[in-house]
């Protein structure tokens, strides 16, 4: 699905990335941890042809970038992130921002067929907003509107969907009822890269994980494999330990005698 090799990329004098090999298949589903600052966004961003690398090749779902057109190949992909909430329109319907999804355009400039209408409202059933449909998005609370970009992100059926922190600003009530939305993806045929901070939102249908420290990757693989509490300390750049519940990791920092 995606395949990254040797990929370095440069802003002014700094390397924000570099050396990452990577290699995602279609049964697996990836979360991305790291510090801030680690490089997260942008290699998302690589993945979405936003930016395009200093050396190496970025290869997603069968394509690679620079020989094809990055604007046919994100139709295939879905992506919820800051920058795209940023964007859009506060006053404009629900419904309709779902329904931009279709096309990957921002906004409608022309008719919208039925059909297209007919599955945003559908999507946001999915997402449990239905009612919603007729209100300007302005008025939604942080917690639908997040949903509300999961709703838009699979108009176009993606075959990729690529998250980035979709759950910051969720208190824990918002944020466990987003992750059952997010379980239930688990059932479609979607290959999923989920960023966050928050080790607990690695629910069970999260298959690997790949931890990112100074724009290199330490370890990534099978989440068992790699969440280990040298791995996590080694990212996080304090001693940690790791527990896991209900199938999720908890990690809490250890206390150490030294302030
Ligand atoms: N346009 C840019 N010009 C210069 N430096 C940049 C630019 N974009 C990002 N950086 C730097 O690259 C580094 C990685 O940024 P990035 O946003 O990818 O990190 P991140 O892991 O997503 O961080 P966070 O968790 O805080 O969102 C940061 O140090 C950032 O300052």
């Amino acid at each position: 699905m995606i395949e990254i090799n040797d990929v370095s990329y440069r802003r002014e004098d700094r390397w924000i990335l570099q050396d990452l090999q990577w290699k995602t298949s279609a049964n697996e589903q990836w979360v991305v941890l790291g510090r801030n600052g680690s490089g997260k966004t942008t290699l998302l961003e690589l993945l979405m042809g936003y930016q395009f690398p200093t050396t190496g090749q970025v290869n997603v779902l069968g394509h690679r970038y620079g020989r094809v057109d990055v604007r046919e190949v994100r139709k295939e992909i879905g992506y919820i992130g800051q920058s795209l909430m940023e964007k859009i329109t506060l006053r404009d319907p629900v419904w309709e921002i779902v329904a931009t999804g279709a096309n990957a355009f921002l906004r409608l400039y022309e008719h919208i067929d039925d059909e297209i209408r007919e599955r945003a409202q559908e999507n946001l059933r999915l997402v449990r907003l239905e009612h919603l449909a007729d209100q300007p998005i302005g008025v939604c609370s942080q917690g639908e509107r997040k949903k509300i970009l999961l709703a838009r992100a699979l108009m176009s059926n993606p075959k990729l969907l690529i998250m980035d922190e979709p759950c910051s600003g969720l208190d824990l009530y918002e944020r466990e009822k987003w992750l059952l939305d997010l379980a239930a993806l688990g059932e479609r045929d979607v290959h999923i890269v989920y960023v966050t901070h928050h080790l607990e939102e690695i629910i069970p249908i999260f298959s690997h994980v790949a931890l990112l420290e100074g724009g290199q990757f330490i370890a990534a693989g099978p989440k068992h494999e790699v969440l280990t509490e040298q791995n996590l300390s080694q990212t996080y750049g304090m001693p940690v330990s790791l527990d896991w519940m209900d199938e999720r990791p908890w990690v809490r920092v250890k206390r150490t005698t030294n302030r």
